[in-house]
């Protein structure tokens, strides 16, 4: 029998979705070996290794891991503003590399990061839009393609967060959080964008800066005439909630969330809301990864979201900031057609 291959990973950024994912590729998903961390915040990175009883080699600088003979596939978790120097340093040295959402800050930056990996010949990068490995998004989408209600009219939708940091401004309630619907969207109805409009509605009293307004409108028209509204309310302040309607001609599919137990105690009957991200896509996270290293273990290219995705996402989040910016202007949509390079196995078909 071949002895199977253990895949060795260097993780860049371990903060909370980092530390979540250097859990994921060490208890989690088989045949990895976690060998370097990266943390540009001295000592983040060692303490997390300690708190999850790991060892791997800490480097400061990213480059020294993504050139570390001892790392095949980086994985980049740091902020959004890292990704595409990150991303672009980690192509450069020929490495499969798997970047969280958003691929990068705009659609400039993702056309040079597709650019680069054009040069390799073949796919080297998955974006980390892992709600194409949800469960119930997946028979979701399914139940659409199957005309299980006829065809789509309108998808209303919700994605609330209880909280963010301070600092997260309107851009990023845009290219951090919206960004997953804007992906997911057209995926979900077989369609395309072609226009959209951001307005914001009354503002909550719980903004902590100027910079954000909070909650938005986000609203899409495909080019079939698809009417999607999508509330974006990052200080919701009750939990983490997801909501998709897609409402069609013969009938509703509503989203399910993750089953919570009920509980009957002092005349009361409730259920818990989940407070975060991490709990409420965790088999989709622990999915995205088991196929993204079952791939590139095998020297194959990922199957999963691909450059090419994160490059749509964000030529639509773009003209999103400006429509936001211009008081709720309808901002015209037009994409180039998919390259050949990422027509084959550029969307997830199967998990
Ligand atoms: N797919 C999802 O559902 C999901 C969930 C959470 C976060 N994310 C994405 O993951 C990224 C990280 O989010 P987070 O919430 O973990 O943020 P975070 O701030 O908790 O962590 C980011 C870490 O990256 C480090 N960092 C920044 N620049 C660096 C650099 N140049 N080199 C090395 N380290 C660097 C920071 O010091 C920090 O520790 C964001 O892009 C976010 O959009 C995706
Ligand atoms: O980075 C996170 C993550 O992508 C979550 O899934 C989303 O709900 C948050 O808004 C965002 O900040």
């Amino acid at each position: 029998m071949a002895e199977t291959h253990v895949t060795k990973v260097g993780i860049v950024g371990i903060g909370f979705i980092g530390s979540d994912h250097l859990h994921r590729l060490t208890k989690t998903v088989a045949n990895v070996d976690v060998t370097a961390v990266c943390d540009i915040v001295p000592g983040k990175a060692q303490k997390q290794l300690d708190k999850q009883g790991l060892e791997a080699k800490d480097y400061s600088d990213y480059h020294d891991l993504i050139n570390d003979p001892n790392v095949e596939v980086v994985v980049c978790t740091a902020n959004n503003e890292a990704h595409y120097e990150i991303v672009m340093a980690a192509l450069k040295a020929g490495k499969f590399t798997f970047c969280e959402k958003p691929l990068a800050l705009d659609a400039k930056q993702c056309m040079d990061i597709i650019n680069a990996e054009e040069k390799l010949g073949r796919r080297m990068l998955q974006v980390g839009f892992m709600r194409h490995y949800a469960p119930e998004y997946v028979q979701m989408k399914k139940m659409i393609d199957d005309g299980v209600i006829g065809k789509p009219l309108m998808m209303d939708q919700r994605h609330y967060n209880q909280t963010q940091p301070e600092e997260y401004d309107s851009t990023r309630s845009i290219i951090e959080t919206a960004i997953h619907e804007i992906d997911i969207d057209h995926w979900l109805v077989n369609d395309s964008y072609a226009n959209i409009r951001v307005f914001s509605p009354k503002q909550t009293k719980y903004v902590q800066n100027k910079n954000i307004q909070d909650p938005q409108i986000v609203m899409i028209t495909t080019k079939t005439g698809i009417n999607i509204i999508n509330e974006v309310f990052v200080r919701c302040q009750y939990g983490y909630d997801i909501k998709c309607d897609v409402i069609g001609e013969e009938g509703v599919l509503e989203l399910p969330t993750v089953p919570q137990v009920a509980t009957r105690l002092n005349a009361e009957y409730s259920t818990a809301i989940l407070t975060d991200w991490k709990a409420r896509f965790e088999s989709a996270y622990d999915i995205e990864f088991r196929d993204f290293i079952n791939h590139v273990s095998q020297d194959q290219s990922p199957v999963g979201p691909s450059s090419w995705d994160g490059y749509i996402a964000a030529v639509t989040a773009d003209a999103a900031i400006k429509s936001l910016n211009e008081d709720g202007a309808t901002q015209d949509l037009d994409f180039p057609d998919t390259p050949e390079f990422y027509q084959e196995n550029s969307a997830v078909k199967s998990v």
